[in-house]
C-alpha cells in the first residue's frame, strides 16, 4: 500500500506550519493535521475539548463512530519545545492518510489545549511521525500512524516535500522520483530518545567558504524555523545590515528591507542552499517593517533543529528501516 497527501500552508502568506488532511471513524471525519516528525502522539480536537478551547478547529466526536473504542483508563499529556501543550484522553478508530488505511489507530483526544493551540484555528491536531517510544499515552504507550502502516508499505518510508508558500506532500511508502533532482544522500539516524536525529556536516553563510564542522541537530517537519548554535547563528546575521537579538521579540530581528544572504548546510557531500527569501520569517507583528528571521539561536532549546524553512529546500526521505536513515536530495 502507498498514501499521498497535501502539505498545505496554514497562512498564504508566511510558512508557520502546514496540515495535511486526514479521515477518522465511520463515517469518515476529515480533519486538518499538523504532520509532526519531532513528536509522536497523534492528538485531535474533539468533542471532549471544551467548547471555550475552540476557535473554529473541526473536531472528531468518536461517539459518532461506528467504530471506534475507547481505551479505557489511558491519558495522555504533551508540552512542546515552545511551551504548548495538551492532554486528554484516548479512543481508537479507523484512520486514513492520503489512500493509506490504518485500522484501529490510537486517537488521542483533547480534553484541555493550551492558548497557542486554540488560537491556531486552521490544526486540528498533530500527526507525529517521530519515533514511538516518544509518544506519552499512560499506562501504555501508543504507536505512530508510520508504525502502525510500515508493515503495509512496500518500503518502509515516508518522505517530506514542503515548499515555500505553497503545497507540498506527504508520501507513505514510495519515493517518488519525479520530487527531486540528482541522488539522495542518505546519513545515519540516532533514533535515541525519539527524534530524527541527524550530523549535517557543516554550513556557509551567503558566498562565504563552507565550514566543515558537524552540527548535530533534529528533521522537525513540526517546527517553523531553524536553530542551531549560536556562533552559526552570529555569523549568519553579521551580514544582515540592521539585525540585533532582539530580548523583547526573543531572536534575531532585522529591517525587513534587509538584504539577506541565503544560508547553505551539508549532508554528507551534497549541499544545500536556503535561499535568501526563506531566511525572513515573518515582520514581528502584522504590518510591521521589522521580520524575524527564519535562522535562531538554539542555545536556549539543548538541541539543534531543522525545522521547515531548512526542510523546504530539500526532499527528504524518513527511512523508518532497521537502522533508520534520512535521505536528503535537491529539488
Ligand atoms: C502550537 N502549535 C501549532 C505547535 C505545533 C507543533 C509544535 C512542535 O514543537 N512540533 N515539533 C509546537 C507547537
Amino acid at each position: 500500500d502507498t498514501g499521498s497527501a497535501a502539505a498545505v500552508p496554514i497562512d498564504p502568506r508566511f510558512d508557520i506550519a502546514y496540515v495535511t488532511p486526514v479521515t477518522i471513524g465511520t463515517p469518515p471525519q476529515t480533519l486538518q493535521l499538523d504532520f509532526d516528525t519531532g513528536s509522536s502522539d497523534l492528538w485531535v480536537f474533539s468533542s471532549h475539548t471544551p467548547t471555550s478551547q475552540i476557535r473554529g478547529q473541526e473536531i472528531y466526536t468518536p461517539d459518532k463512530s461506528t467504530t471506534s473504542k475507547l481505551l479505557d483508563g489511558h491519558t495522555w499529556s504533551i508540552t512542546y519545545g515552545d511551551g504548548s501543550a495538551s492532554r486528554g484522553n484516548v479512543y481508537t478508530d479507523n484512520f486514513t492518510v492520503g489512500g493509506l488505511a490504518v485500522a484501529s489507530q490510537a486517537i488521542q483526544c483533547a480534553q484541555q489545549v493550551s492558548s497557542s493551540f486554540t488560537t491556531e484555528e486552521s490544526i486540528d491536531g498533530l500527526l507525529g511521525l517521530g519515533f514511538s517510544t516518544l509518544n506519552t499515552v499512560n499506562p501504555a504507550s501508543q504507536l505512530t500512524f508510520f508504525d502502525n502502516a510500515k508493515s503495509k508499505l512496500g518500503s518502509p518510508v515516508f518522505t517530506a516535500d514542503l515548499k515555500n508558500k505553497q503545497a507540498g506532500t506527504y508520501d507513505f511508502g514510495f519515493i517518488d522520483k519525479a520530487k527531486y533532482t540528482g541522488e539522495i544522500t542518505y546519513v545515519p539516524v540516532n533514533p535515541d530518545p525519539g527524534y530524527w536525529t541527524f550530523t549535517s556536516s557543516g554550513y556557509a553563510v551567503g558566498s562565504g567558504n563552507f565550514s566543515g564542522s558537524p552540527i548535530t541537530g533534529i528533521a522537525d517537519t513540526g517546527t517553523s524555523l531553524v536553530y542551531l548554535p549560536t556562533a552559526i547563528v552570529t555569523a549568519y546575521y553579521r551580514q544582515v545590515q540592521g539585525a540585533t537579538n532582539s530580548r523583547n521579540y526573543g531572536g534575531y530581528v532585522f529591517p525587513c528591507s534587509a538584504t539577506l544572504p541565503p544560508f547553505t548546510f551539508g549532508v554528507g557531500e551534497t549541499k544545500f542552499t536556503i535561499p535568501a527569501s526563506y531566511m525572513s520569517y515573518a515582520p514581528v507583528t502584522d504590518g510591521s517593517s521589522t521580520c524575524f528571521g527564519g535562522l535562531q539561536s538554539s542555545s536556549g532549546i539543548g538541541v539543534n533543529i531543522w525545522g521547515d524553512v531548512a526542510l523546504k529546500a530539500a526532499f527528504v526521505v524518513f527511512n523508518g528501516a532497521n537502522p533508520p536513515t534520512l535521505g536528503w536530495a535537491t529539488k
